[in-house]
């Protein structure tokens, strides 16, 4: 049977580039597209048939916001697929953000300016709320609704003499000073998103450890800045229209501006080519485009903050597990 590859949030911006870059590796694929929005999806879907009129794509109902769409997804999934490798976790979002304009201008002027575009550390803020399941939305969407869906579908991605791999779209705003294992739900600060990206490297260190033996393995990914619905959400349309240019030229001497979908999905198509015993577990592999335009992929390790924390990912696993 064919390779089977399930890609949440694959209805727009890197998920969508993704699909479609896999696709051109490989047409055989039987291709699984994760998404909440009907009507986004079988656009999506159309778009990728124009482009590959022979390939499998199916669409699969899932909002990783909702607890009881992931267990009712994952059903589907074990009922109509008898393997799964690769399961892409890039749904995220990024609700209601606020930029710090001072900070931006006072970063602007600074030796700090390259890794303020990079990672927008100390620029950012976002307003959370609740989900119908009483979750913070952002921890929900982001890191836990994936978690589920990785418990729920262990029988495919566990299996005797069978690899599988689990890919994260985390991020450079991953911060371990956002993250606290004694507030997993970031209830209590305003940089969710850094929280659950930084979270979700951890647990993907988690998964290694605990899941290498039963043939899983996982691997995160950072996109670099790409202009996708979620960054033209952090700004009025106006300014984005006066930034572009600039945003541009920055991209000739900074590698992680990717900007287009196709560059940001770089990595994530990188690794659907590896080998996974080639892989560093502890790495975060970037897509990176040069000035003049070539894409690639770099791993660069964690910071020795994050080794520190190298016995708390088995730990946040158990939290994680008896979360509900
Ligand atoms: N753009 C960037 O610069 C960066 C992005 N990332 C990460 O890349 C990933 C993809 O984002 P990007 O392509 O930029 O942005 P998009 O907004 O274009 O894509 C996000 C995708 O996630 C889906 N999604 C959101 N919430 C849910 C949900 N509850 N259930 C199912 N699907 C959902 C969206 O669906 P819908 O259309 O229905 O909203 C959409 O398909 C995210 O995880 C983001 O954090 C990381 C670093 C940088
Ligand atoms: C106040 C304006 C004149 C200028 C504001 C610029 C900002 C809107 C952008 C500067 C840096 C950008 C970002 C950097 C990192 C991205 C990160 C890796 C991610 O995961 C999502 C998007 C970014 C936060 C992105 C968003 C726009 C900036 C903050």
């Amino acid at each position: 049977m064919e390779k089977v590859v399930l890609v949440t949030g694959a209805n727009s911006g890197i998920g969508l580039a993704l699909c479609e870059r896999l696709l051109n590796e490989d047409s055989q694929l039987r291709l699984c597209l994760a998404c909440r929005n009907t009507q986004r999806a079988l656009a999506a879907r159309a778009a990728l048939l124009t482009s590959h009129p022979d390939a499998h794509v199916d669409l699969l109902h899932l909002d990783v916001g909702s607890v009881r769409s992931v267990l009712t997804a994952a059903q589907e999934v074990k009922a109509k697929y008898t393997r799964l490798d690769y399961l892409y976790l890039n749904a995220g979002i990024m609700p209601n953000p606020h930029v710090d304009i001072k900070a931006f201008f006072s970063g602007l002027f600074s030796r700090n300016v390259i890794n303020m575009f990079a990672t927008a550390e100390g620029l950012l803020t976002q307003e959370d709320h609740l989900t119908s399941d009483g979750l913070q939305e952002v921890f929900a969407t982001n890191l836990f609704g994936h978690f589920l869906l990785i418990r729920e579908l262990e029988p495919l991605l566990c299996r005797a003499g069978h690899i599988s791999r689990v890919v994260w779209t985390s991020s450079s705003n991953a911060r371990r000073s956002a993250f606290n294992i004694d507030d997993i739900q970031h209830r209590r600060g305003t940089e969710p998103y850094s929280s659950s990206k930084f979270a979700s490297d951890l647990l993907s260190l988690a998964l290694n450890r605990h899941k290498n033996s039963q043939g899983l393995f996982s691997s995160v990914i950072c996109p670099g800045l790409v202009m996708t619905n979620l960054t033209y959400g952090i700004l009025p349309s106006f300014l984005w229209t006066i930034i572009m240019p600039i945003m541009w030229f920055i991209r000739i001497f900074t590698n992680t501006f990717t900007l287009t979908p196709y560059n940001g999905a770089e990595a994530l198509h990188w690794l659907f080519l590896q080998k996974p015993e080639s892989l560093d577990p502890r790495a975060k592999y970037h897509s990176l485009t040069s000035g003049l335009g070539t894409n690639y992929t770099q791993p660069r390790q964690a910071k020795e903050s994050m080794y520190c924390m190298y016995k708390r990912p088995v730990h946040y696993y158990q939290v994680l597990n008896c979360f509900n």
